[in-house]
């Protein structure tokens, strides 16, 4: 099932936390609101989740082409789990999970051997078979939040509406878990949306991410097509590190600006540390002079801090280990910075 969001506005008194913004998860896919804090993830999902509606008169949410604008969370089949969303702690996971299944309408309700076999089918879908008796504060905290991904599935939704799911957990069980959802995902192929302000996260397991600033969508691709060709400075500088250098024209001179580098209007150069090339000095009749002021080695690559000596102003470059042991330099030697020889010149979209 798509979700598709249209002209969404929303506002809290004076405060405008989503702008006209427009939102499509197409059917099947995973994809990530990516974001700075503030800058209306949240809203806009639980926009989507029926949980919040955007201003009168603005706006429609869809769901393939049924319109949802107006029906509320319980009504639209879907299946939330937020970072704070904490499991029930007198209850057994068991009970987590069915707990969805047990407060529906005698109607709808399924049998109780219905609920056991479907609860114990989404234990084994999470991986936590057997643990079915034990109380969350028996859990570790990625067990946990993969409990309340199976009480959010217990109810079959359409769609799978994660708010910062791994929030709250340490930097290696997060890695774990969201390499464990992204997997998780290409077995059920439910679409999903989650919020995240990880660009690193949203970057390695999404199908497609929609970055967020100050109220409205800057761009939506996949995680190369945003990195590669970011749209703004904004998403050149919240997608890894980039140097923003003055004089321009000077670094046109040595290398024709490429797809990674990429003039501003206001005439700044956007260029990734990885697109700086270091050649020694004296090697070469073109290039910026610049001295070598740090070296952080700690890491597969070598990432090398210079000062422009023309204009004083501070350059990271990206270089192997072996390229580093090559140039064979040290702190305070001069060296010659280039541009990544290149194929287009390229301005921001906007
Ligand atoms: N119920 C509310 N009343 C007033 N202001 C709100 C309300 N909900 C959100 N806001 C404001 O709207 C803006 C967007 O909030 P939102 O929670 O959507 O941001 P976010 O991108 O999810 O941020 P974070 O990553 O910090 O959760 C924030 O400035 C927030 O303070």
């Amino acid at each position: 099932m798509s979700i598709h969001a249209s002209g969404i506005t929303k506002t809290f008194g004076k405060y405008t936390a989503l702008a006209n913004v427009d939102f499509t998860a197409p059917s099947g896919k995973l994809v990530a609101l990516l974001g700075p804090s503030g800058s209306g993830k949240t809203t806009l999902l639980r926009i989507l989740a029926g949980l919040e509606f955007a201003d009168a008169g603005s706006g429609r949410v869809q769901f393939d082409n049924e319109d949802v604008t107006s029906v509320p969370a319980g009504k639209r089949g879907v299946g939330f789990m937020f970072q704070h969303y904490a499991l029930f702690r007198h209850m057994t996971v068991f009970e987590n999970i069915a707990f969805g299944l047990r407060v529906r309408g005698r109607a709808s309700r399924p049998s109780e051997d219905k609920i056991t076999e479907r609860v114990r089918e989404l234990l084994h879908l999470v991986q936590l078979d057997g643990l079915e008796k034990r109380f969350p504060t028996q859990l570790s905290g990625g067990q946990r939040q993969r409990v309340a991904l199976a009480r959010a599935l217990a109810v079959q939704p359409k769609v799978l509406l994660l708010d910062e799911p791994f929030g709250a957990l340490d930097a290696k069980v997060r890695k774990e878990l969201r390499r464990w959802l992204r997997k998780f995902h290409d077995e059920i192929h439910i679409t999903t949306v989650f919020v995240t302000h990880d660009q690193e996260e949203a970057l390695e397991i999404a199908d497609e991410v929609v970055i967020m600033n100050q109220a409205k969508v800057e761009q939506v691709g996949s995680p190369q097509e945003v990195y590669d060709r970011p749209a703004t400075p904004f998403v050149h500088r919240f997608l890894g590190n980039v140097n923003i250098l003055r004089d321009a024209a000077a670094w046109g001179n040595t290398g024709p600006i490429h797809d990674n580098g990429r003039l501003a209007a206001d005439g700044l150069l956007y260029v990734r540390p990885h697109d700086i090339e270091v050649h020694p000095h004296g090697s070469e009749t073109s290039g910026i002079p610049a001295v070598l002021r740090y070296i952080h080695a700690a890491g597969p690559q070598a990432q090398l801090t210079f000062e422009v000596i023309a204009t004083g102003e501070q350059v990271e470059a990206d270089i192997t280990r072996s390229g580093l042991a090559e140039l064979n330099l040290k702190p305070n030697d001069l060296a010659l910075l280039k541009l990544r020889p290149t194929h287009a010149f390229q301005d921001y979209a906007i």
